[in-house]
């Protein structure tokens, strides 16, 4: 069958690599710090500009595609998915640590297409089939297959009906490309990513992030979630400041499970392909299925772990990303 985004998907990782390259310059000037829709929801020059070239390049390969990118959307552009093939852009995920030189920081960058065929994510590719690679023998995944690594009956299917097609990370100060396409996997620099094997979530870390709200009562609803976790208890509790590096962190087996409410779409399109890619599940903080629109995630290895933290969670529901959007998903 003829690969339709491959090419894509290459431009993808090509224009990440470019980004990560003027965020790694950028670093090293004095940056220019404005506010958005608070005084801590930080915007830089180099957010903008790095938006800038990744559409302006995707653009000239690929005239007709759409785009949701933050900083368009910050400056007025509809936050639309639809059947057309669409870039979902973060230029600099971890903006604050950016801003302070805080060494994690992410270009996102994923790819939507055929909303409305969206399959199941769960579902399998036959019976039987086990994954080779760093899981070793008898690991077994919960999505469908590429022809040599991935098999799977659906264990576990995911509580997810994902739309990305493709995903792209790069965690550009670790010099980490993290990729992962629709049943084929999902690789950090061409290896393969597997999910952490634990399911006792006493025996497991745990990432979050604090957002940009500071609205006492959700600020007291994040703290209530944050007790009621770290007393299950639990390992340690881990904050990279960036949910996309959050996720591939719990893509790379390093923490059992991200959850956070408040990111946006562009924060997590790459990033829950590449989860779910490397055998992960991706829930709603308060056990449904995940909706890339809706600003509420948890990215687990497992549903047992999915399930756990989604008890503990005191839920929120902040505006979603498509509210203002003719014709959004209710
Ligand atoms: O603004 P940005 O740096 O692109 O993205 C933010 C980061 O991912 C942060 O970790 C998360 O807590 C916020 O919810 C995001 O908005
Ligand atoms: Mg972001
Ligand atoms: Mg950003």
């Amino acid at each position: 069958m003829t690969d339709l985004w491959q090419d894509a998907m290459d431009h993808a990782v090509s224009a990440a690599r470019g980004a990560g390259q003027v965020v790694r310059e950028a670093l090293l000037e004095d940056r220019m710090v404005m506010v958005k829709s608070s005084s801590v929801d930080l915007v830089t020059q180099t957010d903008q500009k790095v938006e800038q070239l990744i559409i302006q390049s995707v653009k000239e390969k690929f005239p007709t595609h759409r785009f949701i990118g933050e900083e368009s959307v910050a400056a007025g552009e509809p936050c639309v998915l639809s059947d057309e093939p669409t870039w979902i852009i973060d230029p600099i995920d971890g903006t604050t640590n950016f801003v302070h030189r805080f060494p994690f920081v992410a270009v996102s960058i994923g790819f939507s297409v055929n909303k409305q065929r969206a399959e199941p994510a769960g579902r399998a590719s036959g019976p039987g089939q086990q994954r080779a690679g760093p899981a070793g023998p008898g690991q077994q995944l919960s999505r469908a297959s590429g022809p040599s690594q991935r098999a799977g009956p659906a264990a576990e299917p995911l509580l997810a009906f994902l739309q990305v097609e493709f995903g792209v990370v790069y965690s550009c100060l670790e010099d980490k490309m993290f990729t992962a396409r629709r049943g084929r996997g999902s690789f950090c620099n061409g290896d393969p990513l597997q999910v952490s094997e634990q399911k006792a979530i006493q025996q497991s870390i745990i990432a979050t992030e604090f957002g940009s709200d500071r609205d006492p009562e959700v600020v007291d609803k994040i703290f209530s979630s944050l007790r009621n976790i770290l007393c299950i208890p639990v390992h340690g509790i881990r904050s990279a400041g960036t949910a996309a590096i959050n996720m591939c962190l719990v893509a790379s087996g390093c923490v059992e499970a991200y959850y956070e409410i408040g990111m946006h779409v562009w924060d997590l399109a790459a990033a829950s392909l590449i989860v779910s890619e490397a055998g992960g599940v991706l829930m709603d903080v308060e056990g449904g299925p995940f909706d890339l629109m809706s600003r509420r995630v948890i990215a687990a290895n497992n549903r047992t772990i999915a399930e756990r933290i989604s008890g503990e969670i005191q839920a929120y529901a902040p505006a979603r990303d498509d509210a203002a959007a003719p014709g959004a998903d209710p």
